[in-house]
């Protein structure tokens, strides 16, 4: 479980939350929708520890992570895999050695193991010699997801993932997406402008406005 108690933050003197309390549950899909600026970025970075709330705490399967300005578990102890909308894979690596640089800390044999069985779930092994460089913009994303989930990570933030795809790719990445998350334990957090492109697989929706996060039903 995710929880969230009473977060205030504040960035250039705007209040992004205030008093915000909510409780993920472990392994639920929720998606994250509300206007450009709101906070829904802000909101990822808090849970994986790459911001601190000004006031409040965040408790990850209830370990006290972050408090009031201060970080207690730093971002790679939280077993949190990000996917940004920018794919951001290191330029002068091929793809096996994107994935692998997320599987430094693991024995070499496990480490191939893991990297086998993420490019044959991500439908990557064709890619595996190729540069970031001379992708696709679906295929660096099919490629970012497959980096961030080599680690096995236990939760899964992503931001837009699908923006800027032409539709095939993003019906693509969104069915991959669907179906690594339908067959996993993980707790999906997907911030998206378009709440129809997640509804096949988000089980909770909630919307970030007046500095509020709040549950929409259905
Ligand atoms: N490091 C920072 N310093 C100052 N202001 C920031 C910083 N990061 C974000 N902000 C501001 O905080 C607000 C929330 O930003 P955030 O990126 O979380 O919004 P968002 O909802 O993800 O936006 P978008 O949909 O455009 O990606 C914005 O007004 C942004 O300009």
């Amino acid at each position: 479980m995710i929880s969230l108690n009473c977060i205030t933050k504040s960035l250039a003197r705007k209040t992004i939350f205030d008093d915000v309390s909510l409780t993920i549950e472990t392994g639920t899909h929720v998606a994250i929708t509300g206007p450009s600026g709101c906070g829904k970025t802000t909101f990822l970075r808090l849970i994986a520890g790459l911001d601190t709330p000004d006031r409040g705490d965040i408790r990850i399967e209830s370990k006290l992570t972050s408090q009031s300005g201060r970080t207690l578990v730093p971002p790679h102890q939280r077993q949190v895999g990000f996917v940004f909308q920018a794919s951001a894979l290191w330029p002068h690596m091929n793809v096996v050695q994107n994935i692998l640089f997320g599987l430094q800390q693991l024995p070499k044999s496990d480490a191939a193991e893991h990297l086998n069985r993420i490019l044959s779930e991500t439908g990557t092994t064709h890619l595996a010699k190729r540069m970031p460089g001379t992708l696709s913009g679906g295929e660096q994303r099919r490629v970012a997801v497959a980096r961030t989930l080599a680690p096995e990570p236990r939760i899964l933030l992503m931001d837009e993932p699908l923006t800027d795809l032409d539709s095939v790719a993003k019906t693509e990445l969104a069915e991959l997406i669907k179906s690594i998350v339908q067959n996993s334990k993980m707790t999906l957090i997907f911030v998206t402008h378009d709440l129809k492109e997640v509804s096949h697989f988000c089980d909770r929706n909630y919307v970030i406005k007046g500095a509020k996060v709040i549950a929409l039903n259905g």
